[in-house]
């Protein structure tokens, strides 16, 4: 009997409801892996329909494509490796998050994921039936236990297919991203079932954006004492062919490429990049447009559209007011410079005159407010979103986490837009995220080198620019301590006495925690944005829209 085993890793970005494509690229890795003679090539969980399919796994038509689809890619095998990979399955007991083995014309085996997750994003437990304890597969000359994700999360799984004889782990993935996740939990995770079992262990994720999420790839392999052999990139698509040996009658894996992982800030930046590119492309479109105004936010998704699409798919539109400053004119012409993206201008005064006009008879004797504010932020919504109609580009919308959590944004105003990059970045974050742009180029972003953000726009004091000299910090604490204390409601989930005891004012936090409270509805009719912390708003955070409580301690 053999002593090798040869094993391809497919990290590919799937496409969700694509049958037909996702099918094509299993078959092209398997193809890769037949031509370097791997004993099995394996991709990501519920790779054929792409993740998460939530409730299409429930519509019985969507089901039998799926698995029609499956058995068809079964049929398409030759001569080779098996080819595992993840999709539903359906049968009279119920439905299941499968991880499908196919070999020579025909499927070979079946793992149910047992461990359905049902917290943050998921709602599995809604969706599929819990699988039975696995057992080990022998393929080629080792028998490999393959828990489906969640199931190597928990003990159980992992130590049921050791004690069934399985000789290693390989676990197929649907893992989204959230910040420091490989450090944080992933490896800890997984290196807890090596201790556990005393087996190495590959943990190979999906990549890609679906909706809010971004399967961030990373996929590693661990020997049996934990420590990692092989790591895959973040972010890219990789397929990486890796040995294991059996010596003493064990089995362990080859060293193979270690790439080194990028740091918070990157991987944030990779993550919106790639968000934008999945869903827009995705959604069949190739351009975006925005209305980029001299700030900070608008120039930032305005770097990070240009290095998802490239500069020259994005349509930046400055559209000036009154309250407009030079200084604004200037920044935003420098943004678009710096990025090489085509810039229009659109003047709104005309459109408000007319608008304030219409409703002057309406409006008699009620003083000027907010009202006239958010008239020119919906006028520029009108324009941009005419734009779009007009050319087929995306209009994308610009809120930071900041913004968004505190509802400083207008309905239907600047909120109008199908996509928000920095929907889950906080503003202190935004001029950090831009500071580490303009210092560092990768061969992933389209747009040019250098200082994509012009430096004056990320030194000046934000403003919504709607009347005379208006400050952000006018109407809302300064940043540095507005997402500090938002950090602690939304992330920490903390009390209010736990926040003032960390040194805070009282009237603030409570101002923080009722403006977070009353903007829900605004959120619930927001765009999406790709998720990045450990609490996003939709999935992570379902919080009621009508809600009279507030924290009395
Ligand atoms: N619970 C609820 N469910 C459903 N709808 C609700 C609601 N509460 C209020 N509303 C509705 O929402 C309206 C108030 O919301 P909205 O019209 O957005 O207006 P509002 O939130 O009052 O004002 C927008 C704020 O965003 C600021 N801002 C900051 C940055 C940029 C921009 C910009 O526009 O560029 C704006 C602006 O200075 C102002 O302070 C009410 O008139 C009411 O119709
Ligand atoms: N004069 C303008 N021209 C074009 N777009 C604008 C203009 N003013 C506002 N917008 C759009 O509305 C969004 C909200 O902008 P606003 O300046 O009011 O707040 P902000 O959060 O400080 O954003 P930014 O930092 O981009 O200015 C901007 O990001 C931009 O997309
Ligand atoms: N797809 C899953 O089962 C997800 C498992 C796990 N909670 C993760 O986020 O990686």
């Amino acid at each position: 009997m053999t002593d090798r085993f040869r094993l391809t890793l497919a990290q590919l970005n799937a496409t969700l409801g694509a049958l037909d494509e996702n099918a094509e690229k299993a078959f092209a890795a398997w193809e890769a892996g037949r031509a370097a003679r791997v004993d099995l090539v394996m991709l990501p969980e519920m790779f054929l329909t792409g993740y998460q399919t939530q409730d299409l796994v429930l519509k019985p038509a969507f089901l039998r494509d799926a698995m029609t689809a499956m058995t068809a890619l079964a049929a398409r095998l030759g001569e080779g490796p098996v080819l595992g990979i993840g999709g539903p399955f359906a049968d009279a007991s119920g439905i299941y998050n499968a991880y499908w083995l196919l070999a020579e014309g025909r499927v070979i085996a079946r793992r149910l994921k047992r461990a359905l997750p049902h917290e943050d994003v998921f709602d599995e437990m809604r969706l599929f039936d819990p699988g039975p304890l696995p057992e080990p597969v022998v393929i080629g000359a080792a028998r490999i236990g393959l828990p489906v994700c969640e199931d190597a999360w928990h003990p159980e799984v992992a130590q049921a297919l050791a004690a069934a004889g399985a000789e290693m782990l390989f676990v197929p993935n649907g893992s989204p991203y959230r910040r420091a996740k490989l450090e944080a939990l992933r490896l800890p995770v997984t290196r807890a079932r090596v201790a556990e079992t005393g087996l190495p262990l590959v943990y190979l994720n999906m990549l890609g954006g679906q909706d809010d999420q971004l399967f961030d790839g990373a996929s590693f392999v661990l020997d049996r004492e934990g420590a990692v052999v092989v790591q895959l990139p973040a972010f890219e698509e990789a397929v990486v062919h890796v040995d294991f040996e059996k010596r003493q009658g064990e089995w362990q894996p080859c060293s193979g490429p270690v790439v080194p992982q990028p740091g918070d800030l990157e991987q944030d930046y990779h993550a919106m990049v790639l968000g934008l590119a999945d869903y827009l492309g995705k959604s069949g479109f190739k351009k975006a447009v925005l209305g980029l105004s001299g700030g900070v936010d608008s120039a930032l998704v305005a770097a990070i559209a240009a290095d998802a699409l490239g500069p020259e798919n994005v349509h930046c539109v400055m559209l000036p007011s009154r309250y407009t400053s030079r200084a604004s004119l200037e920044d935003a012409a420098a943004a678009a410079r710096a990025l090489g993206c085509k810039l229009d201008t659109v003047m709104i005064e005309e459109s408000r005159h007319a608008v304030e006009g219409a409703l002057a008879h309406v409006f008699a004797g009620a003083a000027a407010d907010v009202t006239e504010e958010n008239i020119q932020s919906r006028l520029r919504g009108v324009m941009l979103m005419a734009i779009s109609n007009k050319f087929g580009a995306m209009l994308l919308t610009t809120g930071n986490k900041s913004e968004v959590a505190v509802g400083y944004c207008t309905i239907y105003g600047d909120m109008a837009g199908g996509y928000n990059p920095l929907k889950d970045l906080y503003k202190t974050r935004v001029f950090e995220t831009c500071r580490w742009r303009n210092a560092n180029h990768r061969p992933w972003m389209k747009g040019p080198a250098g200082a994509a953000v012009p430096v004056a726009i990320i030194d000046k004091p934000p403003s919504a620019e709607l009347r005379d000299n208006q400050k952000d910090q006018d109407s809302l604490p300064p940043y540095e301590v507005l997402d500090a204390i938002l950090e602690r409601l939304v992330e920490g989930d903390q009390s209010v006495a736990e926040i003032v005891a960390a040194g805070f004012e009282r009237a603030t936090v409570k101002r923080v925690e009722h403006l977070l409270y009353i903007s829900e509805w605004k959120r619930f009719q927001s765009a999406p944005g790709p998720r990045l912390s450990t609490r996003a708003f939709w999935l992570d955070r379902r919080y009621p829209m009508v809600n009279r409580w507030r924290d009395r301690s």
